[in-house]
């Protein structure tokens, strides 16, 4: 994935703003927001209800016009076109709705034929075009079924099929799962995922679903009150989230590093030494295990795994462990350091309590 951040961007978002003039005061969506999507990236923006993604989603095939600031798609700058030119260029930035949006009155060959037949394109063309869609959508024996036919996995494979139908290279995912059971949601971001590797697209993706993120995302952006509040690799912001509500997102998926209550059931340290909250970060497959015992023995410590979890993330697997250190706070020092000349990642829980 480093190469592909390295790569010039596919979508470039230069400090967007955009105020809603509401009934009462004037109400900052967007706040100078800047982002910058890899090519072949799938990209999370994650956050809460309001938080802006929809209109930041929006500007981004200008939906939604930007008081301030540029929206650059396939090194075009858009910002700048005239109505014509706009629509040329949305053709490259396909769109995936939470509703699927469908048509009742059309077939699913109709529904996904829709967008050629207004950009003009032949009968025999589009009939070619959808038979190639159908397949890569898992949809072949469902040609000429109606939405209404259909569950609702099946619907976001018509929406998805036909927001590919004029070939683009970016795809925008407006909470694509939301409306989806679970193993319809897996589902669907597997299709996302093949679809993306297929024909190497671009994928943006909103969502408040953290677990959405962590399934399908290579980075992600956080926002919050219509700025992004931290972004990164989903490996780095799930094991390392500075922000306190990334955190909290990352906590409503992988759970908390230190059960609420903890540290109050924890006992206090002699006198004269001390009590040391550690998290304790690992990638790859080994264990702390040995390291821990290894810790208290080299350095007189008492250890106390307080919570310990291996998960992965993507192809990528990661411990994190939470460790009661009590001792002398030189040793505490000496143990941190050793465990980091090892390759862990060893931070303080600074007293942090959840409950
Ligand atoms: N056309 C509009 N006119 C006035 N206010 C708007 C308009 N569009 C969005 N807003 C306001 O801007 C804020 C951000 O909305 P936005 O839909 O971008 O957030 P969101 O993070 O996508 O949340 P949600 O998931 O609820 O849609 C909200 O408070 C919303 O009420």
């Amino acid at each position: 994935m480093s190469d592909r951040a390295e790569a010039p961007p596919a979508i470039l978002l230069r400090d967007l703003s955009r105020t809603f003039q509401g009934r009462g005061s004037p109400f900052r969506a967007l706040d100078g927001v800047s982002l910058a999507v890899a090519p072949g990236e799938i990209f999370g923006i994650v956050g809460r209800s309001g938080a802006g993604k929809s209109t930041l989603l929006r500007c981004v095939n200008l939906l939604e016009r930007p008081d301030t600031g540029t929206v650059s798609v396939l090194g075009e700058d858009i910002t700048g076109l005239d109505e014509g030119a706009l629509r040329r260029a949305r053709r490259g930035i396909g769109m995936v709705f939470q509703h699927f949006n469908l048509l009742s009155a059309r077939t699913v060959a109709g529904n996904i034929a829709f967008p050629l037949e207004i950009a003009g394109m032949g009968r025999a063309e589009r009939e070619a075009r959808v038979a190639e869609l159908l397949p890569l959508v898992g949809l072949e024996n469902r040609r000429d079924s109606y939405p209404a036919q259909l569950s609702g996995g099946q619907k976001q494979r018509v929406g998805i099929a036909r927001a590919l139908a004029s070939r683009p290279r970016v795809l925008l995912c407006d909470e694509a799962t939301s409306a989806l059971d679970p193993e319809t949601t897996g589902e669907i971001l597997a299709l996302l995922r093949d679809i993306r590797d297929r024909l190497d697209l671009t994928v943006l993706l909103i969502t408040h679903e953290m677990a959405v993120v962590k399934a399908v995302c290579d980075r992600v952006a956080v926002m919050e009150a219509g700025r992004v509040i931290e972004q990164g690799r989903v490996f780095d912001v799930f094991t390392r989230p500075a922000h306190p509500t990334t955190r909290r997102f990352v906590a409503e998926v992988i759970g908390h590093v230190v059960p609420p209550g903890t540290v109050a059931r924890l006992p206090a340290p002699n006198p004269g030494e001390e009590r040391r909250l550690l998290q304790v970060l690992f990638a790859g497959p080994s264990s702390t295990r040995a390291v821990v015992s290894e810790a208290s023995r080299r350095f007189g410590l008492d250890l106390n795994i307080v919570s310990g979890r291996i998960d992965a993330i993507g192809a990528e697997p990661y411990g994190l462990m939470a460790l009661a250190a009590y001792g002398p706070p030189a040793a505490i020092a000496e143990a941190t350091a050793w465990m980091q000349s090892l390759g862990l990642d060893v931070s303080d829980i600074a007293g942090e309590d959840p409950a």
